[in-house]
């Protein structure tokens, strides 16, 4: 097949590519051109759904040959090598003026390498997060493309036409120049890890200490699906927990074996926070508990370790549900102000102009974090664009304030009872490590200025100093 029918192309048709192509065709105007590196996907798309008019590809000069020139063509195959393959064989069979776009998850310093090599072929290419699952890809995702302001030229009306629409407002835009679009993705992503994690503690936390059963907390999160802590995670979580297991009659979560997978978004926003220097401790501990659950080895050899002497029971289970919604919210708020943060930091380090406001807009629909907050943190980004930690913007450090007591009453609950609870505990300490008005931060300090003369400031003069710990003593100016 050769005629030009197709306006835009999608290669990869594993679940997002097969529905963000489905998406696409059903807008008006647009005719789909397909192809996968292995055909079955592709036929079974084309024969299940004969109302898209998708244009099927074996091959990529058949792709290339059935696009409307200057060409598109969105990729969503796997991260990695797949992405690379995919992209060099497309440069074969595009040209001057075409746009390539990958819309997977893709690590942004990876995407900001292949633009700057497409670039030279005189190929435009784009890395666009783009969020939802199954989904939100064929209903309207949020989309996060980066890549420069000529391709967004192009690709904005036609990803406008796809995305999610929250408050009218479609969920996308241009996130900023080359990787910009792929790193809002990854902290996007490791926000996702954190409030997954913090949710699957408010549940393991209220079935040990109330011995209520799946469903009963499932009628919980229900609940709270109604009022400030309303999100897609929530309500998912209610959809679980109500699963039954046809095989075996008890509650799904029961059956499925307790090893969270991760394919590397959570780990690059860590890695990238450590380079950047930023604290995101919510989301490396919710990074790090899906890691120490996949250690089926380690936790067998630990399993006979002690744990509390006495059980502490929930005296008032009515009260103790309550706290830990608010812990709830107040981690969760820790975990979007550290995620905002590494946005913010790493816009600086590779100067990219991103209007954190309209990322939080963005966030709104579409993707697996939309939340009802997201509403209160485009207020507090509009209110002050140069906010520098959103948890201390007036609606978020009210909140806060609101539910800290019940937020220790639980940490200490989960403490107390040996409850494992790292992500609740590591928000309360950032949360109290940076309210604090003087840390250990100090004697630290004064440790590596004892062992490798690493000297240290003082809070009374400005400077650096060393003091001769192995002399006498005295200190000296360095
Ligand atoms: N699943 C989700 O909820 C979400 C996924 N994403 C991202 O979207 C992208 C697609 O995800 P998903 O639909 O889940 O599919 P997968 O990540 O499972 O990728 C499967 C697709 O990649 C193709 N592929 C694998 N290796 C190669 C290769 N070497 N060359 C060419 N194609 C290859 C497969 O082709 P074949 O059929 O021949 O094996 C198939 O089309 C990924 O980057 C993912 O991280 C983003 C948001 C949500
Ligand atoms: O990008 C996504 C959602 O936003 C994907 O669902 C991603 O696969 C989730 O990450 P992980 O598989 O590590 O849980």
């Amino acid at each position: 097949m050769s005629d030009r029918t197709a306006n835009i192309g999608v290669v990869g048709l594993a679940v997002m590519g097969a529905n963000l192509a489905r998406n696409l065709a059903s807008r008006e105007g647009n005719t789909v051109a397909v192809l996968n590196r292995s055909r079955g996907r592709t036929d079974a798309l084309v024969s299940e759904h004969p109302e898209a008019g998708f244009v099927p590809a074996y091959s990529y000069e058949e792709f290339a040959a059935s696009l409307a020139k200057p060409r598109t063509a969105i990729i969503m195959v796997q991260a990695g090598a797949a992405t690379d393959a995919t992209i060099d064989a497309l440069v074969e069979v595009f040209e001057p003026g075409d746009i390539i776009v990958d819309g997977g998850n893709a690590y942004f310093p990876d995407t900001i390498r292949r633009e700057r090599a497409v670039r030279e072929t005189g190929i435009n290419f784009v890395g666009a997060g783009i969020s939802g699952g199954e989904e939100g890809a064929l209903n309207g995702p949020s989309i996060m493309p980066g890549g420069s302001d000529e391709s967004w030229v192009t690709l904005g009306p036609i990803l406008k036409s796809i995305a999610a629409v929250a408050e009218g407002e479609p969920c996308v835009t241009h996130v900023g120049h080359d990787g910009a679009g792929h790193f809002v993705k990854m902290v996007h992503n490791g926000i996702e890890y954190a409030d997954m994690q913090l949710i699957a503690e408010a549940y393991d936390l209220i079935r040990r200490g109330t011995g209520k059963s799946p469903a009963e907390i499932a009628e919980i999160f229900a609940e709270w699906n109604r009022g400030e802590l309303e999100s897609y995670l929530i309500e998912i979580t209610a959809e679980v927990l109500r699963q039954n297991d046809a095989a075996t009659g008890e509650p799904l979560v029961d059956v499925i074996l307790d090893q969270a997978g991760a394919k590397g978004t959570g780990a690059w926003t860590v890695q990238t926070a450590l380079s950047l220097g930023v604290p995101v401790s919510g989301i490396a501990e919710a990074t790090f508990a899906r890691s120490l659950s996949s250690h089926p080895e380690q936790r067998e050899a630990a399993r006979d370790l002690p744990g509390p002497s006495t059980a502490t029971p929930v005296d008032d289970e009515i009260a103790f549900v309550e706290d830990v919604r608010q812990a709830l919210y107040a981690s969760k708020i820790v975990a979007y102000s550290q995620g905002f943060d590494e946005i913010r930091a790493g816009a600086a380090e590779y100067g990219w102009n991103i209007d954190l406001g309209a990322i939080s807009k963005i966030w709104r629909g579409g993707c697996i974090i939309r939340a009802q907050f997201l509403n209160r943190i485009a207020e507090a980004y509009a209110e002050q664009p140069e906010l520098p930690l959103l948890m201390a913007a007036p609606y978020f450090a009210d909140a806060l304030g609101r539910g800290q007591e019940a937020w220790r009453r639980v940490v200490v609950h989960a403490t107390n009872a040996g409850i494992p609870a790292p992500a609740f505990s590591s928000s309360l300490a950032y949360y109290d490590g940076l309210r604090a008005e003087r840390l250990p931060a100090a004697l630290v300090q004064g440790q590596r200025d004892f062992f490798g003369a690493h000297t240290y400031r003082r809070v009374d003069r400005a400077g650096s100093f060393h003091t001769l710990w192995s002399g006498d003593r005295s200190e000296v100016e360095a």
